[in-house]
């Protein structure tokens, strides 16, 4: 099965063409390939199929084989490769997932395309559209136990469901630690992405994210988009321009436009490597 290697500010992905392959068990497929030491070494795995009411459709698994509705740094490398390799000849592309159809332009860069902006849609604040456990219709600020000690959460659903934490010091966490200890909390019926947030100043905050099915990884573009939400609803951003959040593998710029209730995320897509792979052990 022919595959290509893609990062979007380090949170990588095995892309698969289903314009031209079948994949009979993505989740069996996704557990393989995100292998680091087995397999080809990914976050999980993302197929790109024809779509009946966008111009393609992204349907993703997480490192553990779950799937995800959305997926924001995964969205602008399906963007750059079905713009790369041909499959759709135009520099604003719509994209289907579960989550709705999301709309994307590229910027074009020696012809291939470089920097993309997303469309990604409405954050949800509905504590029960979210999922979350709460006895207000919105938590925002509101206090958890988690390991025995209290934190205090804002929960956003970007199409998949995130808490975030601030903190005074992200690089000092153990995530590996408490990041599966809120994944898992009785508070969060599918589970749950937690970004870690330190606020540096009115325009710029940094975050360490723990993601539903795939633990540490450089980056989340939906948590990203989700923190920068949930920073102008705790007033520790402005709400007037965009929010430049600073994840370990780079920089996403985020704008909620409140008159629109959009959300834009702007940000690099880059192609790794191709490659060929025997999945057949797997029936594939
Ligand atoms: N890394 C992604 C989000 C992937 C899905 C997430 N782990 C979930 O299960 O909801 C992003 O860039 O948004």
């Amino acid at each position: 099965m022919k595959f290509t290697k893609m990062q979007g500010i380090g949170n990588d992905y095995v892309y698969i063409n289903c314009f031209e392959e079948t994949v009979k068990d993505p989740s069996a497929v996704a557990r393989f390939v995100s292998d680091r030491h087995f397999g080809i070494g990914s976050d999980g795995l993302i197929l790109i199929r024809p779509s009946q009411v966008a111009d393609c459709e992204m349907d993703m698994y997480n490192l553990d084989g779950s799937q995800g509705a959305m997926c924001g740094n995964g969205i602008r490398c399906v963007a750059k490769y079905v713009f790369d390799h041909g499959i759709v000849n135009k520099t604003s592309i719509s994209i289907a997932t579960k989550s709705g159809i999301k709309y994307v332009d590229l910027t074009v860069k020696d012809g291939k395309a470089s920097l993309i902006r997303v469309n990604m849609g409405s954050p949800i604040l509905q504590a029960t559209q979210i999922p979350v456990v709460a006895d207000t219709e919105q938590v925002i600020d509101a206090p958890i136990q988690v390991d025995g000690q209290e934190y205090h959460y804002t929960a956003v659903s970007m199409g998949n469901p995130h808490a975030i934490v601030y903190v005074e010091d992200t690089d000092s966490l153990d995530l590996a630690k408490i990041g599966p200890s809120f994944e898992n909390h009785v508070n969060f019926p599918d589970r749950i992405n937690t970004e870690f947030v330190q606020v540096l100043d009115k325009h710029t905050v940094k975050m360490r994210v723990w993601e539903r099915g795939s633990g540490e990884t450089l980056a989340c573009g939906t948590g990203a988009c989700a923190v920068a939400v949930a920073s102008i609803l705790n007033g520790h951003v402005s709400p007037d321009t965009p929010v430049t959040v600073k994840l370990l593998g780079g920089d996403l710029q985020i704008f909620w436009n409140r008159s629109e209730n959009l959300v834009y995320m702007t940000g690099p897509a880059v192609t790794v490597f191709d490659g060929q792979i025997d999945l057949s052990f797997l029936g594939e």
